[in-house]
């Protein structure tokens, strides 16, 4: 006998997405004593996927990997979705909470195709469609060229063999997640800086839906949402858009939150950098960081964020 579905999950169709689905599935049932029938999983191809020749700010933003679960979800089709946390916009509909973080990955980015940024050949050509990776590269090796690298993991990694570039930068996370960890070479975060939330699984539902809440509530991990609360509440305060290259990365450290930020101008020629230690749930002390980094920003960069005079 096979328990009729639980839950049942949103989740895109990508490899990546499927891995991180069944995480969350094996996750729930160990949790809640469920076998894998309880949690039926609902793949969708999202927007996002489909348009890969052009970058991602351009054609709509964040709100394209999340467009058709957030339908599903909002018409009650399915009771949760869940996302790389990196890939949801910051502000989210009213309808919907974070039910549940999972405990977060792997934080940095790999570089694929030489053992660290100096090995770069000079002149090297690399391929990545994020903002903060490009400005991030051209502001350490401003003799690079970045070339439009979209498409999932493995599409990038094959452009990659293709010789379309010569190295490229891909989150330890998802290749992990891929059964691809060996991949690539990690980025020290001394050096190089992660994306807001990289690494950390969301699993959204319906703010009215209690029972999904206490279902979710059992796999949540709150070191990893104290870390990515801190990181969303940095992009908030600075109103960021989907073409604006923003670093930062949070970690547990001696009872407290630390905190690193950098902004970049798209071309990387300016970077703005901040650090702070403040005791998690202090929010407050994260917008005063993004008002202190605009603050030293050059209008080149306040260009980017919105509500800035
Ligand atoms: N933008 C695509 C995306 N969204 C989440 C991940 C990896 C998993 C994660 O960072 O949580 C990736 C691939 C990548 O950036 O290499």
């Amino acid at each position: 006998m096979t328990t009729p579905p639980i839950l049942r999950l949103g989740t895109r169709a990508s490899p990546l997405a499927m891995a991180q689905a069944h995480e969350t599935r094996a996750r729930l049932c160990a949790a809640h004593g469920w076998d894998e029938a309880a949690v039926e999983l609902f793949p969708v191809t999202a927007s996002g996927d489909k348009v890969l020749d052009r970058p991602l700010a351009e054609i709509g933003g964040k709100a394209l990997w999340t467009k058709e679960l957030d339908q599903w979800l909002g018409e009650g089709v399915i009771d949760a979705s869940v996302h790389s946390l990196k890939d949801v916009e910051t502000i989210r509909p009213d309808a919907f909470t974070l039910g549940a973080i999972l405990p977060r990955a792997d934080k940095r980015d790999r570089l694929v195709g030489a053992s660290s940024l100096a090995d770069l050949p000079p002149r090297a050509v690399v391929g990545t469609s994020a903002p903060r990776r490009a400005a991030q590269l051209l502001n350490l090796r401003p003799d690079c060229r970045v070339v439009m690298f979209r498409g999932n993991v493995a599409t990038r990694l094959g452009k990659l063999a293709a010789g379309e570039a010569q190295a490229t930068f891909l989150a330890a996370a998802g290749l992990e997640r891929l059964g691809q960890g060996a991949v690539g070479h990690a980025l020290d975060p001394h050096e190089w800086l992660p994306a807001p939330s990289q690494g950390a699984i969301a699993v959204e539902c319906r703010a009215d839906d209690a029972r999904t809440q206490q279902l979710l509530a059992a796999i949540d991990h709150a070191p990893s949402r104290a870390e990515v609360e801190a990181e969303r509440a940095l992009l908030a305060a600075l109103g960021g858009g989907c073409q604006s290259a923003i670093a930062v990365l949070c970690n547990h450290a001696g009872g407290e939150l630390d905190l690193r930020a950098a902004l970049f101008s798209p071309d990387g020629a300016e970077r703005v950098d901040a650090q702070i230690r403040f005791a998690a749930g202090n929010l407050r002390a994260v917008e005063q960081l993004a008002a202190d980094l605009l603050s030293r920003s050059s209008p080149a960069i306040r260009a980017l964020f919105e509500g800035q005079e």
